[in-house]
């Protein structure tokens, strides 16, 4: 089967063009319409952030990018170009790996993310080896940049601990250092700081910013802090009811905001 391919996606520095998407989530009585006609773009060293209230979609739409929805998630309409090619249009055999190789993803719980029966070293060597066929040595010496990358001190000590022996915002360090060791195209980061107090969250948000900045990783960035979005987005997308209800720059949408739940949202936050 011919996969759709779109080469002018590539020459704009658009990693991520989702067109037109749709997905229902089916149950015995009812089918929820958790995303609807969804449109977005993430570009080559560019943060976009999706915003909206619990229960818009948002994750959805991480999960279908991804490639790993629910079972009950059917998807009735659209394409999602990564890297100019419509991922939905993928044999099943292509498509995880065409898309582990290309995306990193961090959730809002860190420890849980992690695997509690392995060290963080053994965690960050697996992740290296899964990308690059080196030797077990070559892959720990990596994984040691990759945690002096994210700013963890004294990594020799902590490849040696276990994910509950470290706080939330070091494990989401150590989630950043696993999903960026093969400098994926793009980086979904849904509620990366929610579950973190603040001062830990500017953190890591300095940790993605520097990561946008280093690789020129698209970042999609999943939140509904719009203080969070004005410190460090590109572009944002409001989300509401499954719809992109609006999507802009960062100025646009804090000091030009077209939509009324644009405005509702904004001022929920002053
Ligand atoms: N597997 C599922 N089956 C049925 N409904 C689901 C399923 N997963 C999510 N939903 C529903 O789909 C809608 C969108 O959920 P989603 O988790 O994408 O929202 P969200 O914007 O990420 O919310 P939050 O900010 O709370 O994380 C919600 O109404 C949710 O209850
Ligand atoms: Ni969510």
């Amino acid at each position: 089967m011919q996969y759709k391919i779109d080469k002018g996606v590539r020459s704009e520095n658009v990693i991520l063009d989702i067109r037109d998407l749709s997905l229902d989530y089916v149950m015995p009585d009812q089918n929820i319409h958790a995303v609807i006609d969804l449109k977005l773009v993430a570009r080559m060293g560019k943060i976009t952030a999706l915003v909206g209230e619990s229960g818009s979609g948002k994750s959805t739409v991480a999960l279908a990018v991804m490639g790993i929805q629910d079972k009950n998630a059917v998807i009735s309409n659209g394409e999602i170009y990564l890297a100019g090619t419509d991922v939905l249009s993928l044999p099943k055999k292509d498509k995880r790996s065409y898309i582990s190789n290309r995306v990193g993803i961090i959730f809002q719980d860190p420890i849980d993310s992690l695997n509690p029966l392995l060290t963080i070293g053994e965690q960050l060597v697996e992740a290296v080896l899964i990308h690059e066929k080196i030797t077990k040595n070559q892959a720990r010496t990596i994984a040691l940049n990759q945690l002096l990358a994210v700013s963890l001190p004294q990594p020799e000590e902590l490849m040696k601990k276990y994910p509950f022996m470290l706080s939330g915002g070091m494990c989401q360090r150590v989630m950043i250092a696993i999903a960026s060791v093969f400098r994926p195209l793009l980086l979904i980061a849904d509620e990366p700081t929610t579950a973190l107090d603040v001062t830990i969250q500017a953190q890591i948000l300095h940790q993605l910013d520097s990561m946008r900045k280093r690789d020129g990783t698209a970042i999609l960035l999943i939140t509904h802090d719009l203080g969070v979005v004005a410190e460090i987005a590109d572009d944002v997308c409001i989300m509401k009811d499954g719809h992109i209800v609006e999507s802009g720059t960062v100025d646009d949408i804090f000091y030009n905001p077209q939509h009324v739940h644009t405005r509702q949202l904004l001022a929920a936050t002053l």
